[in-house]
């Protein structure tokens, strides 16, 4: 191990937030700090939530001069925290999947010839000159690209085989069907355009006073990228591109993709040893995609899971299988040659469990308490049955079009009768029940998709064979603080050895960062991250139990739900699914009474 004053820096550009951990050598945490964009630039550039929304078009976009300005305002607050720069030996990063930073012309120059006298916005995008052709980064909640979409799902003759060679089927977030949008709707600006980041990159390039390589699992979120033949798929970067000509020019673009996650890109741009006094010779470590960091911040097993309850909810696992379909995705492993991440995103996480908890909260004093949320949750019953003869209410609570499954906004009730199979829509009114539903809900659709992932366990301490499910659920993200969640989580899920989560689970995407950045920096000649990290990791110092998982009777009766839940998607699948109606995504059905979330449409708050 490294001095034990050496330091390493793990950054999260994320929704709604840039975060940043300080960590030691042996893993432990030293300083946080955070910059949230509604709370400290909402004014500024008009931002909710992170994002700018064009309900009209379904868009969903982020101001990149505001991740500027936060760059500097978290590294200024991390010196307030205690920080001293002068220890850091390395830095890596993670940035929200599949977003896009188009370079202008000048980017190259502009970012190696920084004045550490000025902040990076004064610099960057002034008004006589920018580094961006374009102001905005597409985000991933975006819904736009519906047409694009299914053209790239057509161009391999089927979604299937595109999800074979590029471990998605097209997605209206990812990159290619993104830069095709933007090529046609903004031709001018994609003539400035000298090169494209995703944001992981974007960051990375920041801190090297030059544009950054796309990281090797980042690279597998654009429906760009051939994951098999390990090089871009020159067909769809034709699509994206509009011809031949077009794709040799977007390759370039795009640039090389090291196979390594743990290269080291060089040292730190000199802009950040004079300003904040960084050693010369830190070294910027290949930043990666939100989700791959969060499986860094553990040694993750093929038999756990993550569920990442932040602005999105994902559902992770490292697995060497390699199994892609339509409902979810598959990317390199961040580290590890020959592994992938397994991952299900829903857009309609932290931010959809939130609006039924404003339901609760008439207090203008206290918006954002979960109290009222969490006692109601705990004391409904199971899928509100009282007796084992009632029939499950179910829902679905899509303030915005949502992935799993392709369905625009809305909210539907369901009711369901296990024995008879027997399902009706009822009434879609707020209900206190939602509280512990929509939990439900979403765990439940976690459970349905993931089930091609989980293995039967036999319990090693009763030795009783159990139902598939995975050995630990580890939740991580701004959710993971509940533990109303948590339990209801494990009820759903499962996992035999209980529902755990990380000492700093709201931070783990930063602090995966960083455990990347001290593997890229320490590793030995072919030392894999699972080894260096394992050989520090202390599991009872660093993870906490939170909630029991498997229990019997209660899995067993959610295992009924499931079956009741995916007939009420088919059903709500046929009559808005499958980019019906996308384009306008910002329309609430006529079956969603709830007042507020109305109000909100109207007012274009969610689309
Ligand atoms: N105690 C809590 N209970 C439930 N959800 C919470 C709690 N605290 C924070 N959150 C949720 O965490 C979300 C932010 O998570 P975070 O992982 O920080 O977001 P991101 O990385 O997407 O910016 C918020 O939208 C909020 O709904
Ligand atoms: O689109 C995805 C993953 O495919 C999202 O998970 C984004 O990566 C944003 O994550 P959070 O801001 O919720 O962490």
């Amino acid at each position: 191990m490294a001095g034990t004053e050496d330091l390493y820096l793990g950054f999260d550009l994320s929704t709604q937030q840039l975060k940043c951990a300080a960590v030691s050598s042996d893993l432990k945490l030293k300083h946080e700090a955070k910059v949230d964009f509604d709370a400290d630039f909402g004014k500024k550039y008009g931002i909710e939530k992170g994002v700018l929304t064009n309900p009209s078009e379904g868009e969903v976009f982020a101001p990149t001069a505001m991740w500027l300005e936060a760059v500097d305002l978290v590294l200024q607050r991390m010196r307030e925290q205690g920080l001293d720069f002068g220890k850091i030996k390395g830095l890596s990063g993670a940035g929200m999947q599949h977003g896009t930073v188009f370079w202008s012309k000048e980017a190259e120059s502009l970012l190696s010839n920084l004045d550490a006298e000025k902040t990076l916005l004064e610099q960057l995008q002034t008004e006589k000159t920018s580094a961006f052709a374009h102001p905005h980064s597409p985000n991933w909640q975006d819904a736009s690209t519906q047409i694009q979409c299914d053209k790239y799902d057509a161009i391999l003759g089927d979604p299937e085989t595109l999800a074979k060679v590029t471990g998605s089927k097209a997605h209206h977030r990812f990159s290619g069907p993104q830069i095709k949008r933007f090529r046609t709707k903004y031709p001018e600006h994609y003539e400035n355009v000298s090169q494209i980041s995703l944001v992981s990159s974007f960051l990375a390039s920041l801190f090297l006073g030059k544009v950054a390589p796309i990281d090797i699992s980042d690279v597998t979120g654009m429906n760009l990228w051939d994951i098999n033949k390990g090089q871009w798929h020159n067909t769809l970067l034709e699509l994206a591109a509009g011809s031949k000509d077009g794709a040799a020019d977007l390759k370039q673009k795009l640039g090389h993709v090291p196979e390594d996650g743990g290269e080291n890109f060089g040292s730190i741009s000199d802009y950040f040893v004079k300003r904040y006094g960084f050693p010369s010779d830190a070294k910027i470590i290949a930043f990666t995609g939100d989700n791959p960091a969060t499986i860094l911040a553990l040694p993750l097993r093929s038999s756990d899971a993550m569920v990442s309850l932040g602005t999105s909810t994902t559902f992770l696992m490292s697995t060497s299988t390699y199994k892609p379909a339509g409902a979810y995705h598959f990317m390199n492993h961040p580290t590890t040659a020959g592994l992938y991440m397994f991952m299900l995103c829903y857009k309609n996480g932290g931010l959809a469990r939130e609006q039924i908890r404003d339901q609760f909260n008439t207090s203008a004093t206290h918006p954002a308490n979960w109290d009222t949320f969490n006692d109601t949750a705990l004391s409904t019953p199971l899928v509100s049955r009282k007796d084992k003869d009632d029939t499950m209410r179910l829902g679905l609570y899509f303030p915005r079009p949502e992935i799993v499954p392709n369905v625009r906004a809305g909210q539907w009730r369901y009711s369901y009768t296990p024995g008879t199979g027997e399902i009706k829509a009822i009434a879609a009114d707020f209900l206190p029940d939602d509280a512990r539903n929509i939990v439900e809900s979403q765990m439940l659709s976690l459970r349905l998709r993931s089930f091609p992932l989980v293995q039967a366990e036999t319990n090693t301490t009763t030795g009783v064979q159990l139902p598939p499910q995975p050995r630990r659920v580890y939740l991580v993200g701004g959710g993971s603080a509940n533990n109303a969640i948590a339990k209801i989580c494990g009820e759903v899920l499962g996992s035999h050895d209980g529902v755990y989560k990380l000492d700093i689970g709201g931070n783990a995407c930063a602090l995966g960062s960083a455990y990347k950045a001290i593997w890229g920096v320490e590793r030995k000649q072919g030392q894999t991250f699972e080894d260096l990290i394992g050989s520090r990791w202390d599991e009872k110092q660093f993870t906490k139990r939170v909630a029991d998982g498997y229990q019997k009777g209660t899995f067993e009766a959610y295992g009924e739900a499931v079956k009741g839940f995916e007939k009420m998607e088919q059903i709500v699948i046929g009559e808005v699914g499958e980019g019906k109606k996308q384009a306008s995504g910002g329309v609430f059905m006529a079956s969603d009474t709830d007042a507020g979330a109305a109000a909100r449409s109207k007012r274009g708050e969610f689309i």
